[in-house]
């Protein structure tokens, strides 16, 4: 399954329900909604209030980005709020096992992120108890970085770690993808496609007509290679 998850950081925040609908009019599934502390990253974004917003007027799969400080303290509130899957990242979690566990127990998807610098065998324990890695293909905490290369050798690396596990666990890829860097990261073994500014700067709705039709090409495509 290949999803493309628009990233609403970019989005105009005075017209957040046309934006979305343009993307929902586009054929997307799921949406991106990054959250920030302003401590474990340097911005601070929004919350619960606009998740409930958007829950109340979309079905969107809503992917929640938690870029904060101990998010196990706020599952239940994301979970009331409308989240469907909430991914924290192991550089900000003291129990990562516990936080996943109970996001699951919680009713949602649990993901797990990791940033560029950090190493994949951080994640490599919890690999049977998560819907979804988060290889970060820029620092977080601003939209419309650059893609940082060496993060696609690390998108490799787990496709292959997941393969001698046998786990069926999706792979998503956050910043600075667009037309230039999606196939590098698809690729590497990429199916779920976070855009931000590739999407929201400009026509969204082109745009994300545009990023899925490429999405189902490369599907079908691929399509053989995914039987074996
Ligand atoms: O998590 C994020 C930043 O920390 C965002 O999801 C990311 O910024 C997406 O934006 P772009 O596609 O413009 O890079
Ligand atoms: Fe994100």
């Amino acid at each position: 399954m290949y999803q493309l998850s628009p990233s609403i950081l970019s989005a105009d925040f005075m017209k957040l329900g046309e934006e979305i609908k343009k993307v929902e009019e586009a054929g997307v599934e799921w949406l991106h909604i990054d959250v920030m502390d302003g401590i474990f990253v340097p911005s601070i974004s929004f919350g619960m209030p606009v998740i409930s917003s958007v829950r109340k007027k979309c079905s969107l799969f809503l992917d929640v980005h938690l870029m904060i400080e101990e998010p196990a303290r706020y599952i239940s509130q994301f979970k009331a709020a409308g989240a469907d899957m909430l991914t924290v990242h192991a550089e900000a979690c003291k129990h990562l096992d516990s936080t996943l566990y109970h996001i699951r127990e919680a009713g949602m998807k649990a993901g797990v992120a990791i940033n560029p610098a950090t190493p994949l065998c951080v994640v490599e324990e919890v690999l049977g108890i998560v819907d979804m890695v988060l290889i970060m293909t820029v620092n977080p905490g601003f939209g419309g970085q650059k893609y940082i290369p060496y993060t696609t050798e690390k998108v490799k690396r787990l496709k292959e770690m997941l393969k001698d596990k046998n786990l069926d666990v999706d792979i998503e890829v956050d910043g600075g993808i667009s037309k230039n860097t999606m196939d590098l990261a698809l690729d590497a073994g990429a199916n779920i496609l976070v855009m931000g500014s590739a999407i929201f700067n400009g026509e969204a709705k082109e745009n994300a007509m545009m990023y899925q039709n490429r999405l189902e090409a490369y599907e079908h495509e691929h399509s053989a290679d995914l039987r074996r």
